[in-house]
């Protein structure tokens, strides 16, 4: 067959207390009975108490695995637990969302994504991002049958998280830069609907910076929303291509180097900076854009040394060296590093 496959969710249900439904819109898309509900340390009394409640009402039998890292070892955890005949739910962030995603998928099961922030775009892709002792991969897996976004939850979540989603968003814009650079350069296919999301999701967000406030629930929807089409560029693409460049590279470098570095988005959003400088183009309406929305912007914000974004900078192009970008096959020598980390502002 020649025909490329693209998948969406069958249906997304977002606002206050959706949670307390989860039992019912399960019930409704004829779910499997055998829950294996994937959660975090956090989010267990956070929204995964209450939808145990609400799944308990309509006879859902529950078993629960809580993950604390996207590897393959917390995916075959989830895996000895799921058949085909059961019903995987993850409910958390993106690292708990990517383990359920990834289980469900290899074991041919129903995938029902919960996000409880609005943190990252993978929410509702069908791609699921593991990370290894030394690697960091994007995998192929499957979109999920419900997404089921609390908005209420998600905009009481702590501000730090969404300021991540909306860093994860701004960093669209260099992703579609090296992507088209790749395209010319490299031949790589190229999908300019998906890339047209992906900018208008990132626009979303530039263009409405100054409203973005944690604790509202206007501004969670606008966030979680713009997510969403984000990772329906990523599921038209058959890639994380859209939404990850050359700034997701040295995102991944920094959690190799760092264990405690950083929000995923926050890293992003800081090696948007950097990359768009290298491009040439408007960096300081980046930084401006990720100051606004409440996201880091140096080094010390986000809690890593100096050293530890050099290192990062000169290992990103070595982070799935079958993606082209900017960085090329050799990457940033450390004095280059070094010079536009500072003219950055970033050290
Ligand atoms: N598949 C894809 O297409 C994509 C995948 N990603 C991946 O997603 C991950 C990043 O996701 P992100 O969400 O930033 O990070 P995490 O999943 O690590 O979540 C960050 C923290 O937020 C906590 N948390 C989540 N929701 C709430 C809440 N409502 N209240 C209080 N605490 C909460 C989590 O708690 P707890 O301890 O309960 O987990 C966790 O400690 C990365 O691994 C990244 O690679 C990112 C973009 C796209
Ligand atoms: O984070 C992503 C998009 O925001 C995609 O993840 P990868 O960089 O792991 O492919
Ligand atoms: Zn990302």
């Amino acid at each position: 067959m020649c025909a490329r496959k693209i998948q969406m969710p069958r249906e997304v249900y977002i606002g206050p207390g959706v949670v307390h439904e989860t039992g019912e819109i399960c019930s409704s898309l004829k779910l499997f009975k055998d829950i294996v509900l994937v959660t975090g340390n956090n989010t267990y009394d956070i929204a995964a108490k209450p939808t145990i409640s609400s799944l308990e009402e309509y006879d859902f039998n529950i078993d629960i695995v809580k993950v604390h890292e996207a590897s393959f070892d917390s995916v075959n955890e989830v895996k000895e637990l799921t058949t085909e005949n059961s019903t995987v739910i993850g409910i958390g962030g993106g690292k708990v969302i990517d383990v359920a995603k990834l289980a469900s998928f290899d074991e041919n099961a129903y995938f029902v994504s919960m996000p409880t922030a609005a943190s990252h775009d993978g929410m509702l892709s069908p791609q699921a991002s593991i990370k290894d002792s030394k690697k960091a991969t994007s995998v192929k897996a499957h979109a999920p049958i419900a997404v089921i976004g609390d908005s209420e939850i998600i905009a009481n979540a702590p501000p730090r998280l969404l300021s991540a989603g909306c860093a994860d968003l701004i960093s669209n814009f260099t992703a579609i830069k090296d992507w088209k650079l790749a395209h010319r350069l490299k031949h790589d296919s190229y999908s300019s609907s998906a890339a047209s999301l992906s900018l208008m999701s990132a626009k979303l967000i530039t263009d409405n910076a100054e409203n973005i406030k944690p604790g509202l629930e206007e501004s969670a929807r606008l966030v979680i929303k713009s997510l969403f089409s984000s990772g329906m560029a990523i599921s038209i693409a058959g890639s994380s291509r859209p939404a990850s460049g050359s700034e997701h590279k040295f995102s991944h470098a920094l959690d190799l180097i760092n264990e405690k570095s950083g929000l995923h988005g926050e890293q992003c959003g800081i090696g948007t900076i950097l990359m768009m400088n290298v491009y040439g183009g408007d960096w300081e309406f980046i930084r401006d854009s990720l100051k606004a929305v409440g996201a880091p912007t140096t080094a010390k914000e986000l809690g890593v040394s100096d050293d530890d974004i050099i290192e990062a900078l000169t290992l990103a192009h070595t982070i799935r060296p079958e993606r082209y970008t900017i960085l090329g096959d050799n990457g940033f020598s450390k004095d280059a590093a070094y010079e536009i980390a500072i003219k950055t502002g970033v050290i």
